[in-house]
Parts: C-alpha cells; sequence; structure tokens
C-alpha cells in the first residue's frame, strides 16, 4: 500500500498538471477493430500551426466539468458527496455537497477509470509498438491520451478529454527566455529548463526511435508533454486542488479497490475540499502544477540559500580543509524555511566569520555545518553572533539582489525584521517576478 501510496502521491497530480491533454484507453467492444493511427499534432510551444486536435476546454469551464460527471457516473463512478464547481483556489475544483465528517473516506474511483501504462488501446498496434520499444509510462501515457484525442468522440474518453484544461498551467509553455527572465534568480529556474529539455528530448528519441519508423502508426508530429516517474489518471479525483494545510492525498484502497482520501477534516456543504500535493516548497508546485499557493500560505516554503567562505579570509585554508573533513565544501546550500532556517546553516556562517583566535573550534563549527556528522548543532559562541547574523543578511541581500524588479517593489530592509523573527517571508523571493507579472495569464496567483 505504502507503494501504491507513494506512486499515486508522486505522479497522478503531476500528470495532470503537466499534460496538455489527457486520454485513456477505449475497449474494444465499444469500437470496431480497425487499423486506426494516431493522427496528431500538439504542440507544448504555443506554436497554433501544430495545433489539430480540438481537445480540452477554457480551465474554468463547467460545462464540460458536468458532462464529465455525468459520464464518470454512468461509467462506474459511485454516487459522491462532492461536485464540480467554480472555486477561489485552484479554478475548477470539487466542493462538498453534503456535510463531510473528519476521518471520511471519499472518492472511490475504480481502477476502471485509471488511465495507465496498461490500458487498452483503441489502436492497439500503436501501443504495441510503444510498448516493445520499452517506452517508458510518462511518454506511453502522452502518446496514448493523444490517440484518443484524435479520435475525438469516438473515444471512451472523450468526456475526460473534453474536460481537461486545454492550456494547463504549467513551465513547460515557458519560453526560455521567460523562465530565464522571471525566475532569473530561482533554483527553480535550472530545473524548470531541465524538465523541458528532458521533456524535448523524450519525444525527439521517439520520433528518432518510433514515430519516424511507422509512419502509418504515427503519421504526424506528436509533441509529448513532461514525464516523471509513474503514472495513473484518474478522472474525478484529478479534480482535486491542492492546499498547503491540508495532509491527506489520494492512495488506493485495497478493500473497496478504488481511488479514496480520507478526509483529515471536516467540511461543510458548499466549502471547497482539498488534498495534498505533497510538503513541497512553493518552487517546487510551481514547477510541478503550474500555481504558487496564496502568500505566506505554504509552512513548507523554502529557497536554498548558498553560502560561502569569503576567499580573501586569512584562515581560508584552515577553514577550507575543516569543512572538507566533514563532507562540506567553501560554498554550501541550506534551505531556508518561512519558519527559520537549520542549525547547520547557522553554525557554517560561525565558521565563516570566526576569526583566527577561533582556530580551535573550526572543526566544532564545521561538524555542526554538516548534516551528516552526529555532533552537537546547537553551537553557540556569543562574540560573534551578531556578526554571522549579518553574514547571513549579507548573503540575503546578494541573492535578492538578483530579483532586479523584485528589489523595486520590496524594501531590503525587511530582511531585516525577518532576520530578526518578526517573520519576513524570505521564501517569497523564490518566484517574486513570477506572481508580479507574466504570469497573470498563465499562474494562479492570487
Ligand atoms: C489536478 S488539477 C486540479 C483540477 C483543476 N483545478 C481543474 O480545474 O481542472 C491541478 C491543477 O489545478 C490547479 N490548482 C490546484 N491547486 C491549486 C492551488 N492551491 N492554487 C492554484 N491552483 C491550483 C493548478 O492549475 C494545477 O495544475
Amino acid at each position: 500500500m505504502a507503494e501504491v501510496s507513494r506512486i499515486f502521491h508522486s505522479t497522478l497530480i503531476p500528470t495532470f498538471s503537466t499534460l496538455p491533454h489527457l486520454t485513456l484507453n477505449s475497449p474494444r467492444s465499444q469500437f470496431q477493430p480497425r487499423r486506426s493511427t494516431i493522427h496528431c499534432s500538439i504542440s507544448t510551444t504555443g506554436d497554433a500551426t501544430r495545433i489539430a486536435i480540438s481537445w480540452g476546454c477554457d480551465v474554468d469551464s463547467l460545462e464540460n466539468a458536468a458532462a464529465l460527471q455525468k459520464w464518470l457516473s454512468e461509467s462506474g463512478l459511485p454516487p459522491q458527496k462532492m461536485a464540480i464547481e467554480r472555486v477561489e483556489v485552484g479554478e475548477r475544483g470539487l466542493v462538498a455537497l453534503k456535510n463531510i465528517r473528519k476521518g471520511e473516506k471519499l472518492l472511490f474511483v475504480p481502477p476502471s477509470l485509471f488511465i495507465t501504462a496498461d490500458s487498452e488501446w483503441s489502436c492497439p498496434e500503436a501501443g504495441d509498438v510503444l510498448k516493445q520499444s520499452s517506452v517508458p509510462d510518462w511518454p506511453l501515457l502522452a502518446t496514448y491520451l493523444i490517440s484518443e484525442a484524435s479520435l475525438m468522440k469516438s473515444s471512451r474518453w472523450s468526456n475526460y478529454i473534453s474536460a481537461l484544461p486545454q492550456q494547463p498551467y504549467s513551465l513547460l509553455y515557458w519560453t526560455r527566455a521567460e523562465l530565464d527572465r522571471y525566475l532569473e534568480a530561482s533554483q527553480i529556474r535550472e530545473r524548470a529548463v531541465e524538465r523541458v529539455n528532458n521533456v524535448t528530448g523524450t519525444y525527439n528519441d521517439l520520433r528518432l526511435r518510433i514515430f519516424t519508423k511507422y509512419p502509418d502508426l504515427f503519421p504526424e508530429e506528436v509533441r509529448l508533454p513532461s514525464m516523471e516517474g509513474r503514472v495513473a489518471l484518474v478522472p474525478w479525483a484529478d479534480m482535486l486542488n491542492h492546499s498547503c494545510e491540508v495532509e491527506t492525498f489520494l492512495d488506493y484502497d485495497k478493500s473497496s479497490q478504488g481511488v479514496v482520501f480520507t478526509t483529515d477534516r471536516p467540511y461543510q456543504p458548499g466549502e471547497q475540499v482539498f488534498i495534498s500535493y505533497g510538503k513541497k516548497s512553493n518552487g517546487e508546485l510551481l514547477l510541478s502544477y503550474g500555481f504558487v499557493p496564496r502568500e505566506g500560505t505554504n509552512p513548507r516554503d523554502s529557497v536554498e540559500l548558498l553560502l560561502s567562505l569569503n576567499k580573501s579570509d586569512k584562515c581560508y585554508k584552515e577553514k577550507m580543509e575543516a569543512l572538507r573533513k566533514h563532507g562540506l565544501s567553501a560554498s554550501q546550500c541550506f534551505p531556508l524555511q518561512i519558519t527559520g532556517w537549520p542549525l547547520e546553516l547557522m553554525a557554517y556562517a560561525y565558521l565563516a566569520v570566526s576569526p583566527p583566535s577561533m582556530s580551535r573550534q573550526f572543526d566544532e563549527m564545521a561538524a555542526a555545518a554538516s548534516n551528516k556528522t552526529t555532533s552537537k548543532k546547537d553551537i553557540k559562541y556569543h562574540e560573534i553572533e551578531e556578526e554571522a547574523l549579518q553574514f547571513i543578511l549579507d548573503t540575503c541581500e546578494s541573492s535578492l539582489s538578483k530579483y532586479t524588479r523584485f528589489l523595486q517593489v520590496m524594501e531590503v530592509f525587511q530582511l531585516g525584521k525577518w532576520i530578526n523573527g518578526f517573520g519576513y517571508d524570505i521564501s517569497q523571493a523564490a518566484e517574486p517576478e513570477v506572481v508580479s507579472e507574466t504570469v497573470s495569464s498563465r499562474l494562479v496567483y492570487k
């Protein structure tokens, strides 16, 4: 169960958020067996000339969502205590229709409604080719979805496909220039670039290895979106939005043989019901799901702060040696959270600012800065504490200075407040410009 739970937790929702279009297989019985072809051309880059298949709807369309809901009930989804509605957080979401108790299990989506790598293809030959070529789950499912979308109304999944957001919020749609500009100083920028390259690379690989070799099965350009891990798509369950306050997540329930989640709080009729997409930072949420939670609502938010020894430090060599001994280097990243920073960061700061007269403490400091050692972490050197805090503050300021536009609206002095424990949320600096500009059309940030 733990494994299933992990898989569902980490892959179900990303699936939805990163794939422009999703699908499932159609049972042969519903169709005339035929040698259909995947005839489509879908762009993840916004190249309008490539879009050939009509699918999906506006992110807030309720019409298609209602059709989805009706189709799901006719296809085996048991009666629900929730309905799809327009919501404040996440455009559309599941809202309680009745009182829901804490600890209640909801959803019960049966496996017949899941979309997995084992789902039956309407074009079985195309499925066979991909499987024989050991195509990983993600690109396999993406191709599957596209193939079903190309069948339009005749696909068993047409109601599902039509209810998916046509243009999901995703960093995959950002151009390289936009990623560079708006995520300029965030670690998420590199990871987003990597992810886009991964998607493009996988698509190019498939095109070279498979699509061009079977032009009758894959006659046109098929652009594939993101992939990551194993995959299952679960209609209905993927209408649930994320809340940082909620601890509960999707799971496979062996006894009922369906996808469920257990509420961790009661809901009253009209309230939006949430799950957790995981304990992720704002950057991670942006990367995987294309949104940033409302400011200050994510206690798990964090940014990496890079601390470095000063090369002109008289004791640079000795400090370096001490750090090396404990598996650290002259530049080291530490997570800064909305709730504070790790003791290791403070220990590193002590080491960075300590004068030659404290050389006997270098080892103790380096050990405390390493998360690999079990040595005492909570070290304190009152004589250099202020200097160490100033060092952290300076590093924060220099890190923030990369967010040029951000600094125009956020006075640096607020950093001082934060560092003195007033709770300034430095983590919002993760994607500050994203919040302010481009993203009005792409990123949900309210
Ligand atoms: C699994 S879908 C949830 C259903 C989606 N709201 C819909 O209407 O199709 C995940 C997407 O919902 C949106 N979303 C989920 N939780 C959100 C939140 N807390 N704030 C803003 N958007 C959210 C994001 O666009 C995300 O990529």
